[in-house]
């Protein structure tokens, strides 16, 4: 087995030693403080043992990524019939990008950009009881770690600034492929978005879809279909237009977030996350994709 400690030891100097550490997002302006120095990298493998370097117990906004935990939960409800509302290919655009949903009249490319990520909501909205607080409890539970919580601030943030998801949401709506009103499926969106979680709490919370479907707990959260779809969906979805860079640098199913954020996975062996504030210009994190492409290079350890 790779000597995982030295090897994440040595992507953090790899990173701490890189000036060029891209540039943090500042659309949503309450994540424009972030500092751009922070670097935490953490590792879990299937076996149960853990691994982290650099500032891996420090919360960040979660973003994107938790449109994979917001999908395992829709699927977990609703199963099959997302699949009459979403669709399951790669747009080769960016995340908020609208003119496709247009012409494809009303129906999202997939779950992981942001229109198909607003029709989960829809569908997490229409069918939970406390839409928030259900959620919220979903991701604790697959932690077993009720610390976890939303940030209200960035919540708040993205609901003033947020008009590209506000143009989108009401596009779906045009189209009834949205349920509920725009305003409660986005506040939903936003919560959703602001979670903060650490590098070792993303790296639980995923540990089922790497699992067969079963979390840390051993609850069965997900059949193993299921979970081998939504990973497919995660390595053909997951960085958007940068879906095909991440497999052929990275080769691992793997999800993104502006927060900075990345989650990767290689199924029945480990995950592992990376967060790094700077962004590249497709809005994906510079240096946790660096680091990355070193690992799966090093350890030679990926799904191809
Ligand atoms: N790529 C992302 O992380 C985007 C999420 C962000 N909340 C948005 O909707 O714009």
């Amino acid at each position: 087995m790779p000597d995982f400690q030295a090897i994440l030891e040595n992507l953090y100097q790899d990173a701490m030693n890189t000036s060029d550490k891209g540039t943090v997002a500042s659309y949503i302006p309450e994540l424009a403080h972030v500092d751009k120095n922070n670097f935490g990298i953490h590792l879990r493998t299937s076996a149960g043992k853990d691994y982290g370097v650099g500032d891996y117990k420090k919360p960040f906004s979660i973003q994107s990524i938790s449109k994979v935990l917001a999908l395992s939960k829709a699927m977990e409800l609703i199963g099959e019939d997302i699949w009459k509302r979403v669709d399951v290919e790669p747009s080769g655009h960016p995340f908020n990008q609208l003119a496709l949903l247009e012409i494809e009249n009303g129906i999202p490319r997939n779950p992981l950009i942001n229109s198909g990520a607003i029709v989960i909501a829809d569908i997490l909205v229409s069918n939970l009881e406390n839409p928030k607080e259900d959620f919220l409890n979903y991701i604790r539970d697959l932690n077993g770690d009720d610390t976890i919580n939303f940030n209200i601030d960035v919540a708040h943030s993205e609901k003033v600034t947020g008009f590209k998801n506000y143009a989108t949401a009401n596009l779906l709506k045009s189209f009834e492929n949205l349920n509920n009103p725009v305003d409660d499926v986005l506040d939903f969106y936003f919560h959703q978005c602001s979670i903060e979680m650490n590098c070792e709490q993303l790296t639980k919370a995923f540990f089922f879809l790497s699992n067969k479907g079963n979390c840390l707990s051993n609850k069965i959260r997900l059949t193993k279909t299921q979970a081998k779809r939504i990973n497919a969906i995660i390595l053909t979805c997951g960085f958007y237009d940068e879906a095909g860079e991440f497999a052929f640098e990275v080769g691992l199913p793997g999800k993104s977030g502006v927060g900075g954020g990345i989650v990767a996975l290689l199924p029945d062996n480990f995950v592992v996350t990376t967060w790094s504030p700077g962004l590249n210009i497709k809005g994906n994190s510079l240096l946790g994709m660096k680091a990355l492409e070193k690992f799966t290079t090093e350890t030679k350890l990926s799904i191809f």
